[in-house]
């Protein structure tokens, strides 16, 4: 096929949490609640599964199979993006995972660097990510850039080069980082099919307008509608009401920064926000800490007093 005809990702993609049993076991249960809490109630169509929010790093393989299959299953007529993140120390197990994503239907995958032994050059982490997408080649294959979690600090434009010819379903990039200048250079030298994901809400205003097609994280499980609305005034040239949104979201998570924000307090957050019941984190994660969701829920709401 022929990838310049392909559709580029665009517009709001939620990180999801898995949701766990009070047990602390996977559950499947909620996903079709959840996927439906995400279109009806916030305008997102589309999904990043098993990533950071999900504390995929914390599953078992076969969790994580259960669960790319469950979200896949389960978004089926409702959702336009499923991308399966199938990143993994092991390469073998990264390999299968994005395997299995291809066969239960995942619209992408994506792959983080690994972060125990951790690449030490551009080239070494397109060798490894070149052979996770060969597991799946006919699934469009993004790099999940996210240095402050890995400590992998190759600059993705660095990763970028000579990516096509190594890896035919390279798509893009989902960028994680907050260094604005090489999201940029990787935006600036890329082929016009690909596409580029922003993954820092705090400042997403600013990823767009660097060039960002669309977005992933984890506040667009709960705040979805506000930023939806915030691309909606870039797109028709208000950029200070854009601001203004963005602002908000700021101050709402400076505050939730303070009283310890992580995807503990962010699972109990969008369990208080959303009425659904995904349960409590994993360890290493600790459960969020009485009273830390409930004061940040007031505060969102003394913030954003609409949808
Ligand atoms: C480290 C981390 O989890 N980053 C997420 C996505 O990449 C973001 O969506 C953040 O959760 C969000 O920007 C809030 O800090
Ligand atoms: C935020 C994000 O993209 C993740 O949870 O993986």
């Amino acid at each position: 096929m022929d990838p310049s005809a392909e559709k580029k990702l665009t517009g709001l993609i939620a990180a999801t949490f898995t949701p766990f049993t009070a047990q602390g076991e996977v559950n499947l249960e909620e996903i079709g609640p959840y996927i439906d809490y995400l279109t009806e109630k916030q305008g997102v169509n589309g999904i990043f599964v098993n990533g950071t929010t999900g504390e995929s790093m914390s599953l078992s393989v076969a969790e994580r199979k259960l669960l790319a299959e469950e979200w896949c299953q389960k978004a089926k007529g409702k959702l336009d993006q499923v991308i399966v993140h199938v990143g993994c120390l092991s390469l073998k197990e990264a390999k299968e995972l994005a395997a299995h994503a291809a066969q239960v239907g995942a619209d992408a995958i994506a792959a983080m660097a690994p972060f125990f032994f951790k690449p030490r050059t551009a080239g070494a982490l397109r060798s490894f990510l070149q052979e996770v997408a060969s597991a799946a080649p006919t699934l469009p294959f993004f790099y999940y850039h996210i240095p402050a979690v890995t400590g992998v600090t190759v600059p993705a434009r660095d990763l970028l080069e000579g990516i096509q010819e190594l890896i035919p379903s390279f798509r893009g990039v989902k960028f994680s980082g907050t260094d604005l200048m090489d999201f940029g250079q990787c935006i600036s030298s890329s082929p016009p099919h690909w596409s580029f994901l922003y993954g820092v809400d705090e400042q997403l205003l600013a990823g767009l307008v660097m060039g960002a097609d669309g977005a992933v994280g984890s506040t667009y499980n709960y705040a979805g509608c506000h930023f939806n609305q915030l691309m909606s005034a870039l797109k028709d040239g208000h950029v200070d009401q854009a601001r203004k949104i963005q602002f908000k979201m700021q101050q709402v998570l400076s505050y939730a920064m303070k009283l310890g924000f992580d995807v503990g307090v962010n699972k109990q957050l969008m369990n208080e926000l959303s009425g659904l019941n995904l349960g409590a984190p994993r360890l290493p994660v600790t459960p969020c800490p009485p009273d830390a969701a409930g004061l940040i829920v007031k505060k969102y709401h003394q913030i954003f007093t609409d949808c």
